[in-house]
């Protein structure tokens, strides 16, 4: 599309949004800002930084000291694996909300995965001998869009699993407001960590350009006590730089709330670089340039079953592609009504849609009748006690004694099950 029509119509779409308010997949937006990628595939981006997700698993006793020479202080494996979990968690973040902008690019509008989409790919450590990662993601809701994942590496023992729900507003500024839903949870060789979603928000939609900037706080909570919290500001806030941080380490979610000194700050950009306050000198962190992105092998589209992403989405992102409006919504319709008839099927055989990998677990309820399969959510809600946090089903990362969590009434999130994808038969990684 010409430069000047792109112009008209991003306009055009600016004032069709300026009066919108809802599911941002209903909003019709023209060619050249529609994404040939699911949703489905986002959330790889916990895994790409492969050999930063295994050293969660690795550190011990014997190793530590290796791993951060440059900070004369740390003086145990806990806080070494504390700041590896940051570091990785901050190469998470490069992945998550810049991978899609870094070459001059803009963020463009996913493709809303179908109920029952799946994602699947694995990341071979062979040259580190790190054994294979499989990465699952499955669309668990339509209604309102849930996207849960999770990513497996047997020989380290660790494990990730989550999920993520957005909802999304626009300001009367024309700013995309965006609150995540959900977390995230590492299992590394008996420890756990619990991991909030930060709330976003889209910058530079006036000038057609826009990237996405993380706003207010997250946490990542330890099994054994130890808290970060990561505060977050952009160009405009304070520190005028994009993708700022600030990270404050905590003995306990207790030290934190009174505002006790931190064992470590670590300041900078989550996407680029970081340094730490060592005693009194402040030493280089992370850069995250420095490692190396690992990329998820996925299957051959032919080699794809019909639920698969990009089996499902390959004559809609090939009509992107083409930027052949007419073309983009005959293809997303035929996509769209086969599931409307799938969905209606079900309705008049009385039959839901099965969920996968992931079941849904009421936390409230599940207190009285716990069950294996509850394991992550028994995590979460002991991990959340540790944190102060809120089990309930507000913004991720909400605290536990807020009006907002003593007004929601239900707590159920999504838990991974393991031996639904051990006894997976159709899909193959
Ligand atoms: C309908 C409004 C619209 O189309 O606006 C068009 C704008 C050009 C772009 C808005 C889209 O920007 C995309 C960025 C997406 C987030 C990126 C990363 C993540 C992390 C992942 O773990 C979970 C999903 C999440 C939060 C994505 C959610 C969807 C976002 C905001 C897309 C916007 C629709």
């Amino acid at each position: 599309m010409t430069e000047y029509a792109e112009t008209v119509s991003w306009s055009s779409f600016l004032k069709s949004i300026s009066s919108f308010s809802g599911d941002l997949s209903a909003l019709s937006a023209p060619p050249f800002i529609l994404s040939p990628v699911s949703l489905s595939e986002f959330s790889q981006y916990w895994g790409t930084y492969q050999d930063l997700f295994l050293a969660i698993a690795q550190i011990n006793k014997q190793n530590y000291q290796a791993y951060y020479p440059q900070i004369r202080s740390i003086d145990t494996p806990e806080v070494t694996r504390m700041l590896a979990v940051l570091q990785w968690y901050l190469a998470t973040l490069k992945c998550q909300y810049t991978s899609r902008t870094q070459k001059g690019g803009f963020e463009k509008k996913p493709l809303n995965p179908f109920l029952g989409e799946v994602f699947v790919g694995k990341w071979e450590n062979n040259e580190t001998k790190k054994g294979d990662t499989v990465f699952l993601s499955e669309q668990v809701s339509h209604h309102p869009p849930v996207n849960a994942f999770a990513v497996i590496n047997e020989e380290n023992n660790i494990q990730l699993q989550g999920y993520t729900q957005i909802k999304s507003s626009f300001s009367k500024t024309l700013k995309l407001n965006v609150k995540q839903h959900g977390h995230a949870i590492i299992d590394a060789n008996g420890n756990s960590f619990l991991i909030t979603l930060p709330a976003i928000h889209l910058e530079g939609m006036l000038v057609a350009s826009p990237y996405v900037e993380l706003e207010d706080k997250s946490y990542i909570q330890s099994s054994c006590g130890m808290i970060w919290r990561i505060e977050y500001s952009g160009k405009g806030y304070f520190s005028g730089q994009k993708n700022s941080f600030k990270a404050n380490l905590y003995v306990n979610s207790t030290v934190m709330e009174k505002e006790g000194k931190p064992i470590y700050t670590v300041s900078g950009q989550w996407s680029g670089a970081s340094t730490i306050l060592d005693g009194s000198k402040e030493v280089l962190f992370s850069d995250i340039s420095r490692y190396q992105p690992h990329s998820l092998q996925v299957k051959p589209i032919d080699n794809q079953h019909d639920l698969e992403s990009r089996k499902a989405w390959d004559d809609v992102a090939k009509a992107i592609e083409l930027g052949d409006m007419k073309l983009i919504s005959q293809t997303k319709n035929k996509l769209e009504n086969h599931q409307r008839k799938l969905r209606r099927k079900e309705e008049q055989e009385n039959k839901h849609w099965q969920n996968r990998w992931f079941k849904r677990v009421d936390v409230i309820k599940a207190k009285t009748e716990p069950d294996l399969e509850g394991e992550a959510i028994n995590k979460l809600v002991a991990l959340a006690k540790l944190s102060g946090l809120s089990i309930k089903n507000i913004p991720s990362g909400s605290k536990h004694n807020t009006k907002e969590h003593k007004k929601a009434t239900t707590a159920s999130h999504w838990s991974f099950v393991m031996n639904n994808w051990l006894n997976e038969k159709e899909i193959k990684i």
